[in-house]
């Protein structure tokens, strides 16, 4: 069984790699949506795979450290591309929640990213 839980943030960021003509080398923001994948199996007492309150716990500290920031002043997230944010997200709720399956980060409606682990 798959659950999913979505976060939402705001911040700034610009991509440090790409050609001065591209946008996204200025400074700019997104409203960035999450949504953590976890599969296992449902509990049989409980009706849970995982309660999305422990979730929820494990996630709070990682949203305090992006909502409202310029991500690229966040170690680790220099070139805060989709990509590297998913990565950046996986490896620090990964340890926390053994159950993650993907971590999505969409930067509009229409992208995003998914990271898997590979
Ligand atoms: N593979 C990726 N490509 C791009 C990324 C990325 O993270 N991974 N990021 C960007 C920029 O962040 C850019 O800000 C995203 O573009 P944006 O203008 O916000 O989105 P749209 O072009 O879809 O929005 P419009 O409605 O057309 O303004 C670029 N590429
Ligand atoms: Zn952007």
């Amino acid at each position: 069984m798959k659950i999913t839980q979505a976060f939402t943030f705001e911040a700034a960021h610009r991509l440090p790699n790409v050609p001065e003509t591209h946008r996204c080398f200025r400074m700019h923001g997104h409203s960035y949506r999450i949504e953590l994948t976890l599969e296992g199996p449902v509990d049989p007492r409980s009706g849970f795979v995982i309660d999305f309150f422990d979730v929820e716990a494990v996630f709070a500290p990682l949203l305090e450290r992006l909502d409202h920031h310029c991500l690229n002043e966040v170690e680790g997230l220099e070139n805060p591309t989709a990509e590297h944010i998913a990565i950046w997200i996986w490896q620090r709720v990964k340890p926390l929640l053994p159950l993650v399956s993907s971590v999505r980060v969409y930067e509009t409606p229409q992208s995003w990213a998914e990271y898997e682990g590979v």
